[in-house]
């Protein structure tokens, strides 16, 4: 007898993940699908699509089918998630027919929203689908104890959202999600370069600025980088250099939002919970808290112990991957 395979997704805006059975992560794959818009055809997905941001003819489209950790193109979404099923089938050389699957969603999407998640995971031929709250699935994935009576305090930043939850007894006590996350920093350092130097940059190179020189504090060793992009007075091509002081200016304000939710959520916390997280401290996962000087930063703004997950780009779909296990096991007994 075949039992269903069992697959773990983290439906990222940036990142897709998926983690299959005892086998661990077998796809990373950015969130990109390449269209061409006249005959409505895939050209490409993943990271061959990522590729072509700001690269290709008029009539080719990479679109970004998730925004803010939902689905904002339902078609390019089925038709992505089909692609990848299809390539990790390949790849595990196993049989992905009928799997149950948990999926994560954002612990402030609607009610239309998780549908719309798991009808376009449905319609990829599963057999069951379930979704847990990220939160929930970074802690787990985060290696917390989330079944003990203690609190866990796990901030997920990711690339359209920031998610702050506390875990415990297997659920979530206080939880906030906000739509800001590594994206938003991309969008504001293109917006600060347009405005002071009237260059228009793309937003792979964005990204690349936020990597290598992005800070989530003023008091780091000043670096510079070289960027290219568009003069917009000339319209010729220009490369300026920057600042790693000028780029945490970009940055500030979304970073600000993100403290903000955490220390809302850890003001909801009830009391008795608010000292485990003393002692604790709060984990952090997502591509995002790989920003440079993230964990000082709110170890100093929230005066408690702040750690990187030990795979903070990773925890999620792990996550998700061992939840589907202990899903599993229930659907099976209750037969
Ligand atoms: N070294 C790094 N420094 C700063 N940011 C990084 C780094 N590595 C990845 N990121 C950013 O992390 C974000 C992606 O993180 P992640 O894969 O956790 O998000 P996601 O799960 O796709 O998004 P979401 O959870 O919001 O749906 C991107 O914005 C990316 O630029």
């Amino acid at each position: 007898m075949f039992s269903n395979a069992e697959i773990g997704i983290d439906l990222g805006t940036a990142n897709i993940l998926i983690y299959a059975n005892s086998k661990g992560i077998v796809l990373n794959e950015p969130a990109v699908v390449a269209i061409d818009i006249d005959t409505k055809e895939v050209i490409a997905v993943g990271t061959e699509a990522k590729e072509m941001i700001g690269k290709t003819p008029k009539n080719i489209t990479p679109i970004r089918p998730l925004r803010e950790g939902v689905i904002a193109d339902f078609d390019v979404t089925t038709q992505m998630l089909k692609a990848f099923m299809k390539k990790v089938s390949k790849k595990v050389g196993m049989s992905l027919r009928k799997p149950v699957v948990v999926v994560c969603t954002p612990t402030g999407s609607t009610e239309v929203e998780r549908r719309a998640i798991h009808n376009a995971i449905a319609s990829s031929g599963v057999k069951s689908v379930h979704i847990i709250e990220e939160p929930v699935a970074a802690a787990i994935g985060a290696d917390l104890p989330v079944e003990e009576p203690i609190a866990n305090v796990v901030v997920d930043i990711g690339g359209g959202t920031s998610e702050v939850g506390i875990i415990s007894f297997g659920g979530v006590v206080s939880s906030t999600s906000i739509r800001v996350g590594g994206d938003r920093f991309d969008e504001e350092i293109i917006q600060s370069i347009r405005k002071k130097y009237n260059v228009l940059i793309g937003e792979r190179t964005a990204e690349q600025v936020k990597m290598e020189i992005g800070y989530a504090h003023p008091n780091h060793k000043k670096v510079n980088m070289e960027v290219r992009g568009r003069d917009l007075v000339t319209g010729l091509p220009k490369t300026i250099t920057i600042t790693s002081g000028e780029v945490y200016e970009a940055l500030k304000e979304s970073l600000e939002q993100i403290l903000d939710a955490i220390k809302a959520t850890l003001e909801n916390c009830p009391p008795e919970l608010s000292g485990d997280i003393v002692d604790r401290g709060v984990v952090l996962t997502g591509g995002g808290s790989l920003l440079h000087g993230m964990q000082e930063w709110l170890s100093n703004e929230l005066l408690v112990p702040v750690n990187l997950a030990p795979n903070p780009s990773e925890a999620v779909a792990i996550g998700t991957g061992r939840a589907v296990g202990m899903i599993s096991k229930l659907e099976k007994s209750a037969k």
